[in-house]
Order: structure tokens, then sequence, then C-alpha cells
């Protein structure tokens, strides 16, 4: 097997009495999607929020690009292309597309946020800016005021923004959330291209997307990953259906 791009080993945190990770161990490999799912509660966004920084574990160990990234705060995990996209968008709704992803692009570079209007008028972050909406099939809706994209272009706006990070690897929360049945065909669409970018990282609640998508999933139930396995390993895990799947896979 190849080097993971992406590795948990041992992630452990409680709150208070709760455990909400325990002893989680996951690999992203180079080109896959690796859905986690679990029920609500399981521990998904603490997973999460550990994988990019913005929590510390109790005990166990984050690498990137083999690198141990534990220690490391949220903003040079990103500088090293560990893209986040967000369960609730932190898009500037009254803004363009293209200032959206302008203003990304400065933040992937460190640039000084106190010279947004100069950054707006940087010829390079702007090239920049229009080639990740290209890649995303927005490059007509550059001077669209972002609040009126549909939630499917929302989504593929903040992916242009992941892109001008040089992603890596992809961590994506829920990117289905509050789409219709064909916004969330065109989205699968989307992410089974974006894995050949960097592999993805991904938390969802929509079946139909995470078995047309997912390499591999893991099940999370009460903090620990009870099963990892291909599509089929999983529906046909009766552990996981017990637990989890019930009836509807
Ligand atoms: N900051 C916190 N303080 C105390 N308890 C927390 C905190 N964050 C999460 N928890 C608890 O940890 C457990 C896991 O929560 P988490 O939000 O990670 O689950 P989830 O799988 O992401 O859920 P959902 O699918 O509903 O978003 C829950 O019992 C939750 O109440």
């Amino acid at each position: 097997m190849t080097d993971p791009v992406l590795a948990t080993h041992g992630l452990t945190k409680s709150f208070g009495a709760v455990q909400a990770s325990r002893d989680i161990s996951l690999s992203l490999q180079p080109g896959e999607i690796h859905a986690v799912i679990g029920p609500n509660g399981a521990g998904k966004s603490t997973l999460i929020s550990q994988i990019c920084g913005g929590l510390a574990p109790d005990a166990g160990q984050v690498h990137f690009l083999g690198e141990d990234v534990t220690a490391l705060p949220t903003r040079k995990r990103a500088r090293m292309g560990l893209a986040r996209t967000f369960q609730i968008s932190a898009l500037a709704m009254e803004d363009t597309v293209l200032q959206n992803v302008t203003l990304g692009a400065l933040g992937a570079r460190g640039g000084p946020l106190g010279l947004l209007r100069d950054a707006l008028n940087n010829q390079d972050l702007r090239d920049k800016a229009m080639g990740a909406l290209q890649r995303v099939g927005l490059a007509g809706q550059a001077s669209t005021i972002t609040a009126e994209l549909s939630h499917g272009q929302r989504r593929q706006l903040e992916v242009s923004i992941a892109l001008t990070l040089n992603p890596r690897a992809f961590i994506m929360d829920e990117p289905m959330a509050g789409m219709g049945t064909e916004g969330s065909h065109r989205l699968t669409a989307f992410l089974d291209e974006l894995r050949h970018e960097a592999p993805i990282l991904l938390v969802e609640h929509d079946m139909d997307a995470v078995f047309a998508l997912a390499d591999r999933l893991s099940v999370l139930v009460y903090g620990e990953i009870i099963a990892t396995g291909t599509v089929e390993e999983i529906r046909n895990n009766p552990q996981v259906r017990a637990a989890y799947l019930g009836e509807t896979a």
C-alpha cells in the first residue's frame, strides 16, 4: 500500500464523562474518497476538528504528508494543503463570487488582511481565483453576488476557495446538507472528479452519495470506529446494520 496522505493514530478525546473519540485510527490514501458515517452525536465533528487542528486530542496523533502535525495550529495545516470545507458556510454573502475566492487566495498566501482592496485589484490573485472558479465550473458566475447562488453552487465556491490552497487533502463536513436530489447528483459527480485533485475525507449523512462515492467507509458509533471497509463490506456487516444502517442498506 502507498503511504497515506493523511492518517490518525489512536485519537482519543473526552468531554467530561463523554468519550467523543476512542482510539480512532484511519487513513486517507491518494485518490481515495474515505467516508466517515455514524449517527448524530457519534463524534464525527470532534474527529474532524482534531484532524484540522481546532481541537487538541487527549491522546493520539495526526500525520499529514508524512509529518506529525498534531501540535500544529489549523492555519499551518491549511497552508500545508489540508483543505476543509464547512458544514456551515463561511462565505461572505454580500460579496461577489470572485471576491470570495480572491480573499481565500489571499488567506492562502498569508498576506496582510488589512489590504483587502489592494488584494481584490491584484492581478495575480485574481488570475488564481479565476483559475479556481474555472475548475469548479463557476467562472460564468464570477460577478454574481454570492447570496444569489444555489446551495450546490455555494459548495462549488467553497471548493474553489479550497483549491487556492493547493490542497493535498480535502476534509468535507456534510457537503450534501441542504441539497435537493438533483443538486446532490451534480455534487456527487463533481466530488467524484475532485478526488483526482486530492483525496477526500467525507463526513456525510446522505447514504446514496456515500455509497456512490466512497472507496472505503468507516463507521463511527459512540466515538469508536466499529468497522472500516468497502461499500459492500460495510453494507453486509451485521454489526454495522444493527448499530447504524438498519434496513436502509
Ligand atoms: N465542546 C464540547 N463539550 C462537551 N461535549 C461535547 C463537545 N463537543 C462534542 N461533545 C459531545 O461529544 C459527542 C460527539 O459530538 P460530535 O458533535 O462530535 O458528534 P457528531 O457525530 O459530529 O454529531 P452530528 O452528526 O450531530 O453533528 C456528543 O455526545 C457531544 O455532545
